[in-house]
């Protein structure tokens, strides 16, 4: 099984209006609203291509029944801890003209402690039964910042192989336990070395050389410009097709549930590489934020190209 956790869970509402302008009043043309958060998406998505999988993590009030009815229908398998106060909103806002994305995230609720020692003991027990663990998104408010390191090194400890998608210091410290796999975009990988590098080669190279950073495998995802990774000594260009992006929100999670089905299957790194940037570049074709069409996966992944440096 593939376990997904998400510890902010959101509803992502994705808002098309035909001119997005300060100081004036929009009318939505077009809308969706979704069981989002970053780990959500990526059990969608892994869902979509077919394989069993299961979404984990915090979830409270009205938004948060909203988050678990979804999941229902879209028969989606779910084991969240319930906290006081509401899951997040984020909206995604997209304007006609250009197709330029503006999102605006809630923080989430506060999580207690109890919440927090409710949700580590679920975890274990889930990372056990599981072949891959994938963690991904923001830290609510009230959970340390290490705690993406915590739950790193308990999969680890009960055999599961960690991937791991987060940002800012909870990213700094997540990495520190050493999970198989960061996905970093290039401004979270500047945040992690400290400072922004142009090239994206030796953006990556410092990555790898930075000291108590053990980590198998590292790609910075370049939007459409694909992706730069390190695996094990060697380093790879990815380049997606070429194609009319229509929403990118979520293709970094795409890309996730592309390489954590690869990883569960034991497919080589050449092959998860492809096909997660296939995935990802699936999502980029869809209105709603964190959905593919298993039909664009397969057309895509032909015109995706994988070259070892
Ligand atoms: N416009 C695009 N055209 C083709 N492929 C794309 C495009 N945008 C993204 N992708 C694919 O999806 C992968 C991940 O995208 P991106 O770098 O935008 O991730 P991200 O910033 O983590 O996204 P998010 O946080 O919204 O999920 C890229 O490496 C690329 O393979
Ligand atoms: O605040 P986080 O957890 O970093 O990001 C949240 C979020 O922007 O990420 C997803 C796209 O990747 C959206 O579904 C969601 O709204």
């Amino acid at each position: 099984m593939i376990t997904t956790v998400t510890l902010n869970a959101a509803i992502d509402k994705t808002y098309y209006v035909p001119l997005f302008t300060q100081k004036s009043v929009m009318r939505v043309q077009r809308f969706y609203a979704e069981a989002g958060g970053k780990g959500i998406n990526v059990a969608r998505v892994i869902s979509q291509l077919g394989k069993p999988v299961l979404a984990t993590g915090f979830a409270g009030g009205f938004n948060g029944r909203f988050i678990r009815q979804e999941l229902d229908r879209q028969q989606i398998q779910h084991d969240f801890v319930e906290v006081a106060g509401e899951s997040r909103l984020c909206l995604n806002i997209i304007n006609e003209l250009d197709g330029i994305s503006t999102e605006i995230l809630e923080p989430g609720p506060v999580i207690s402690d109890t919440a927090m020692e409710q949700f580590t003991v679920k975890f274990k027990e889930l990372a056990k039964r599981s072949v891959v663990v994938c963690i991904s998104g923001s830290l609510p408010a009230g959970v340390p910042k290490d705690f993406y390191a915590k739950l790193v090194s308990l999969a680890k400890g009960e055999g599961a192989v960690v991937l791991l998608d987060t940002s800012g210091e909870a990213l700094q410290r997540g990495a520190e336990a050493a999970p198989y796999l960061i996905k970093p975009n290039e401004q979270e990988a500047a945040q992690l070395i400290g400072k922004s590098v142009s090239d994206a080669r030796e953006m990556i190279e410092q990555l790898v050389s930075m000291e108590r950073m053990n980590i198998p495998c590292i790609t910075i995802s370049l939007g459409s410009e694909g992706s730069l990774a390190y695996v094990q000594g060697a380093y790879y260009r990815v380049k997606p097709p070429l194609i009319d992006a229509v929403n990118t929100v979520g293709c970094g999670d795409s890309f996730m549930a592309g390489m954590a089905v690869c990883i569960a299957e034991g497919r080589s790194i050449e092959e998860s590489l492809r096909y997660a940037t296939a995935v990802g570049s699936a999502n980029a074709l869809n209105e709603k934020a964190g959905y593919i069409n298993k039909a664009d996966v397969d057309e895509l992944l032909k015109q995706v190209k994988v070259v070892q440096l």
